[in-house]
């Protein structure tokens, strides 16, 4: 972990009817409780799959929007600082968030992980299966995204994360539970839409998304939730359509309203089982007047703000 943001924003006073989230962040230790932001400063996987580097900068960009955010409650939430990929080690930089996801679930703690790359899921995805294999629990992703990212390829890369994922629960004999909504058909190729049949991933298309279908999605998501302990939670930016986050590697011509988006995430912040989120691929390159990173961070200050809710009523 290096170069520690430097958390500030508009201070309108001490009290609590002024606070704003730059005021109440504290750094990890080993006494913190609540959620824990870990960045991820990678868009090696990005490199390698073709796309269209600059994510790299992102965790601090996002932070910068979540700073200057009121708080209505007590919220209780760290800063763990940066991972970061600079020398094209991929693998090295995602082993060291695994073992970082895994120390904070351990210590009770919800990480929430800005990339990054979407290589960021595979990296904690390694410590949020190994929890749940020690603990006994059921693991199931939800990824909201455009792109099922299940590549088969000879390297990691940011459209492999979920393939590894499944590699990597049948070597360790856990059952591998993927539910992906906001599938582009023009954004992956047969193949992918046949190793996802195949793998018994569940899917939603984008146009499939709107506010008539709301419920039945929920409903779904329902379903999932009954199969499952503890949920890996990850969003792909670009699963949105680019007049709301044109910050990212690929951006949606269709996409899926944050509106539309927006109550299923609620739907699992409050169900509990949400035991880490993770926002991918914002790219600040080709983002307009911060809007793909304040989006970002709007999600986080959602989550956060629900999880506090929760430990406190
Ligand atoms: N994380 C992104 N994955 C996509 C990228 C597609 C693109 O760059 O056009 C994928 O590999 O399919
Ligand atoms: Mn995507
Ligand atoms: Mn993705």
């Amino acid at each position: 972990m290096k170069n520690p943001f430097q958390w500030t924003g508009r201070f309108d006073g001490e009290g609590k009817e002024h606070q704003r989230l730059f005021q109440v962040i504290q750094p990890f230790n080993s006494q913190t409780k609540g959620s824990c932001l870990i960045g991820f400063s990678s868009d090696e996987g990005v490199s390698r799959n073709k796309g269209r580097v600059g994510a790299y900068h992102a965790p601090d960009l996002i932070r910068t929007q979540l700073a200057s955010f009121p708080l209505h409650h007590e919220i209780t939430l760290c800063d763990a600082g940066n991972i970061s990929c600079d020398d094209k080690n991929l693998e090295k930089a995602q082993n060291n968030l695994g073992d970082y996801v895994l120390k904070c679930l351990k210590q009770g703690i919800t990480p929430i992980i800005l990339g990054g790359g979407h290589e960021v899921a595979y990296g904690s995805f390694q410590g949020s299966s190994q929890f749940a294999r020690e603990n006994n629990k059921r693991i199931g992703i939800i990824n909201f995204d455009a792109h099922f990212d299940l590549r088969e390829d000879a390297q990691a890369t940011s459209g492999t994360p979920f393939y590894q994922a499944y590699k990597l629960s049948k070597q360790n004999h856990q059952d591998f539970r993927y539910l992906c909504l906001g599938i582009a058909r023009q954004s992956n190729t047969a193949i992918l839409f046949e190793r996802a049949n195949k793998l018994n991933v569940d899917y939603v298309m984008d146009y499939e998304m709107d506010f008539s279908t709301i419920s039945s999605i929920k409903h779904k998501l329902a379903q999932f939730l009954k199969e499952v302990d503890i949920v890996h939670l990850s969003i792909d930016l670009d699963v949105f359509p680019q007049s709301q986050a044109p910050g990212v590697s690929a951006p949606a011509p269709y996409g899926v309203d944050y509106k539309i988006i927006f109550p299923l995430l609620q739907y699992l912040f409050e169900s509990g089982k949400t035991a880490l989120l993770e926002i991918a691929e914002y790219n600040p390159l080709f983002d307009r007047d911060n809007q793909t990173a304040k989006l970002a961070a709007h999600i986080i200050y959602e989550y956060v703000h629900g999880i506090s809710k929760k430990s406190t009523t």
